[in-house]
């Protein structure tokens, strides 16, 4: 049945209330382990998204008392530099966390550098191993955006067990790994990507529908099943009003907000969950690497 007054998932309020509870830890964690956690984020070149990333990753690691060290490379950075650095923050031991921003320019090969990040400071669970982990559903870093939609949807009991989940993307960061975090959830999941026929048709059975693409409000209502629940991890920055830019995600929220029962805002929706959990991955490390008394 379709919700006249959409239940808008919150995603920045809940990751306010994760960030509380992390500055909590690290604070009882420190004075044990004698150093902050630290997070290392190698960005190459610019990108628009990355860069919002950056700036909202360092503004709440600050908050939460994580060190944070950036390192920004020009466009034109080689592979075996971006390589050499990882290793030595592989050896780095006030580095709890290590993120690669993606995409990288063309000329970099992605995955040999995400399979030079040690696993066990893999933040952003992109490692092959933690993959594969995720695969079997053992314990292990996870992609911080899954997490992120994952715990939001938890957070407002919402449920996912026997429900038809249609993913809209297959990207490693995104798409992939949600669609196999809500299989573990027991959700009957259809991954669609840029091949899917009848896109529409696969987008309204789904009860809850990933967005994951890239396209600013492709999502319209005629491909949304009255009732379903939107979660929207788009991050477009497009032209609005009087030629200021502004971020939108892949749903055309107006329209959507008013058959959906839940919905995700951008910005203030999965966003501020992603760097939440990446937060939550480097404090994770840092506990379990540091404090050899528990588990
Ligand atoms: N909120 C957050 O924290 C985050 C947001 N993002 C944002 O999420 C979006 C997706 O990111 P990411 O997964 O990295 O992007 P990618 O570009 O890696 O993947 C996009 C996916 O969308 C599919 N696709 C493209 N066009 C269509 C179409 N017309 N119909 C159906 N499927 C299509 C592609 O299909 P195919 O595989 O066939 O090419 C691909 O699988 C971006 O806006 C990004 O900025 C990303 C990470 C975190
Ligand atoms: N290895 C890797 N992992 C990623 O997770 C990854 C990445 N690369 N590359 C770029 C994309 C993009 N991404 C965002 C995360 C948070 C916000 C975010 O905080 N958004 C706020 C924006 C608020 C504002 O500043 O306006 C919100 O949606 O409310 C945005 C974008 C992570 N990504
Ligand atoms: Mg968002």
């Amino acid at each position: 049945m379709s919700a006249s007054i959409p239940q808008i998932l919150d995603g920045k309020a809940l990751a306010q209330k994760i960030q509380l509870e992390l500055k909590e830890k690290v604070a009882t964690l420190e004075s044990k382990i004698g150093r902050p956690p630290g997070l290392a984020v190698l960005m190459v070149g610019d990108n628009p998204a990355s860069a919002v990333y950056v700036r909202n990753k360092e503004r709440a690691c600050q908050k939460v008392g994580i060190a944070s060290l950036g390192k920004h490379f020009p466009g034109d950075a080689t592979q075996a530099e971006l390589a050499e650095t990882i290793k030595e923050l592989n050896q780095d031991d006030r580095v709890d966390g290590i993120l690669v921003q993606l995409p990288l320019p063309e000329h970099l090969d992605s995955i040999s550098l995400l399979h030079c990040i040690h696993p066990d400071k893999d933040a952003d669970g992109l490692h092959q191993v933690n993959l594969g982990k995720l695969v079997r559903s053992e314990s292990g870093l996870r992609s911080c955006t899954p997490a992120g939609v994952m715990r939001l949807l938890q957070e407002y009991h919402i449920p996912i067990s026997g429900k038809k989940a249609v993913v809209i993307g297959r990207s490693i960061l995104v798409g992939k790994p949600v669609a196999l975090m809500l299989l573990e959830q027991n959700a009957t999941v259809t991954m669609a990507h840029s091949r899917t026929e009848n896109l529409g048709a696969v987008c309204r059975e789904a009860d809850i529908l990933v967005a994951a693409v890239g396209k600013p409000e492709m999502i319209t209502r005629d491909l949304v099943k009255p009732g379903a629940v939107v979660i929207d991890v788009g991050i477009n920055r497009v032209e609005g009003k009087e030629g200021k830019s502004k971020l939108v995600g892949d749903v055309a929220f107006e329209e959507v907000a008013e058959i959906a029962s839940y919905i995700t805002p951008v910005p203030g929706g999965i966003g501020p969950m992603t760097v939440a959990m990446l937060l939550s991955n480097t404090v994770e490390s840092y506990r379990q690497f540091n404090t050899p008394d528990v588990d």
